[in-house]
Order: structure tokens, then C-alpha cells, then sequence
């Protein structure tokens, strides 16, 4: 079993973990958007720490070329270091095949007895819940955290769509960071400064592996 979530049983059986976010994404780059996100989410319903799952091969992002599993892993931990409430799993990156979160879902549920899971997702996200693979299975493992996000409108009608198609979606509000991994990975593509909208040490990584720089990775993509 993973390391992180190994600590996290710990953690639980310790008496210390009631209820855990899990902030899933592909993450690249990761950047503050990701983390005011998950750190919002932590204070809005007193999360006790929040798990950031990358994704091994993304399920809805099958027609673009991502950038390796063990590297976003890095930039995600890279960006994480510091806050003790945050931790970062490779379940999904060394799991093989097509990334579903029902599956990384009912792994939490199983290592982890008794903590209430909180899944977070920005309002992009959320309005595609009910097209995830084992729509209903999933809405019985977690809660969902829906956060507003620049250009996205997650309003009372889809809200009501959500519940109805059984899922206990919670929304929250985010100070708007209208950063998305495509427009760093273009601006990287095209020269451009990404400093100040991904933490500095993922700048660096992105910067020593020569990331986002050729028409056929991460900086080719819309
Ligand atoms: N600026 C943001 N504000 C709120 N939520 C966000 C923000 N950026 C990403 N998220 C949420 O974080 C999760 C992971 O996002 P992801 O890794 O796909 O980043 P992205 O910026 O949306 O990437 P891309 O532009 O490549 O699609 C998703 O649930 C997404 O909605
Ligand atoms: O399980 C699915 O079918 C599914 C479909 C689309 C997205 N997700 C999850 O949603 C999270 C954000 O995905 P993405 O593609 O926006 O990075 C990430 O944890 C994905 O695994 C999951």
C-alpha cells in the first residue's frame, strides 16, 4: 500500500483523521489554483488533511499526450511540501490501465474504516460527475466537494441535476484563480513567465526536465 496512505490509516487509528479531502487531478503542472482550491476546501468543512491523487492515464483526457506519471507525481509533492495537512499518493500513477477515481474511491474506503471522504473538484469537474465511470457506485463512497471556479457556472439547476442523480455535492467558494494547467503549459510552450502561478519548486522541475516545450507534449495541447 502506498506510503501516504499508510500514514493516513495511522493517522485514523490514532484518532486523529475524521474526515479526509481528496483532491484528484492530473496536475500538469499543478499550480495555485489546485492549492487554494484544497486548502479552501480544508477550512470550509473542516477537513483534517487532504490526499492530492494524480491521475495515471486520465480518463476524459485520452486524446492528448500527458506528461509522465512519476514526474507530475514530483511536481505535486514539490508543491505540496510544507503543509502538514497536505499529502500526495501514487495509487493512481502506478496503477495500470485507465485512471477511474471509483476505483482510487473504493481503495480509501477499504485502508481507511471510519474517515468521512471528501472528494474535491473544481465546477469544471463537477458538471461531468454523473458521465464517470460507475456513476452510482461512486456517489455512495464520497461526498463531493464542488468549488467555483473562473469561467465555470456551477448553479443551482446543475446542483439540483447532481443531487438527483444521487450525489452528496457540497459547494464552496474559491478566490478566483483563473490558472488552468493548459494555459501554463502554453505560455511555457510560447516563452512566457509562469512565476507566481505554479509555487517556485515546481517552476524549477518544470525548467530542469525542459517540460511543455515541444509541439508534441504538454504545450501542444487547446
Ligand atoms: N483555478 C482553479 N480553481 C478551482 N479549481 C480548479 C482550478 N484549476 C483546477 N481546478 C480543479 O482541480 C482539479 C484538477 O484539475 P486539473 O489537474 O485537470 O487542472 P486544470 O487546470 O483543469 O488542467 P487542464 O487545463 O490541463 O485541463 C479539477 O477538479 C479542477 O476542476
Ligand atoms: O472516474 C472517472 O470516470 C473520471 C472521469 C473524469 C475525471 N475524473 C477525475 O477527476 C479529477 C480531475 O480530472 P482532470 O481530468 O480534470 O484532471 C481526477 O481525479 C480524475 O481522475 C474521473
Amino acid at each position: 500500500m502506498d506510503g501516504a496512505v499508510d500514514a493516513l490509516a495511522q493517522r485514523a487509528r490514532a484518532g486523529t483523521l475524521a474526515r479526509l479531502g481528496i483532491m484528484g487531478g492530473t496536475f500538469d503542472p499543478p499550480h495555485l489554483g489546485h492549492l487554494a482550491c484544497a486548502e479552501e476546501a480544508l477550512e470550509a468543512f473542516g477537513l483534517d488533511a487532504v490526499l492530492f491523487v494524480p491521475t495515471g492515464r486520465p480518463a476524459f483526457k485520452q486524446d492528448r499526450l500527458v506528461t509522465a506519471g512519476e514526474v507530475r507525481l514530483a511536481m505535486v509533492a514539490a508543491a505540496v511540501a510544507g503543509n502538514p495537512a497536505f499529502a500526495v499518493s501514487a495509487l493512481e500513477v502506478e496503477r495500470p490501465g485507465i485512471t477511474y477515481a471509483v476505483d482510487t474511491l473504493r481503495e480509501l474506503r477499504e485502508e481507511l474504516p471510519g474517515v468521512e471522504l471528501v472528494f474535491i473538484v473544481g465546477a469544471d469537474a463537477a458538471l461531468t460527475l454523473p458521465r464517470w465511470r460507475k456513476s452510482a457506485e461512486l456517489a455512495r463512497l464520497a461526498a463531493f466537494a464542488a468549488a467555483t471556479r473562473p469561467g465555470f457556472e456551477l448553479g443551482e439547476q446543475a446542483l439540483r441535476d447532481l443531487r438527483e442523480h444521487g450525489f452528496d455535492v457540497r459547494p464552496f467558494a474559491v478566490p478566483g484563480l483563473d490558472i488552468s494547467s493548459s494555459a501554463l503549459r502554453r505560455r511555457v510552450y510560447a516563452g512566457r513567465t509562469i512565476r507566481y502561478l505554479v509555487p517556485e519548486a515546481v517552476r524549477e522541475i518544470i525548467e530542469e526536465e525542459s517540460l511543455y516545450r515541444r509541439e508534441t507534449d504538454g504545450g501542444r495541447v487547446a
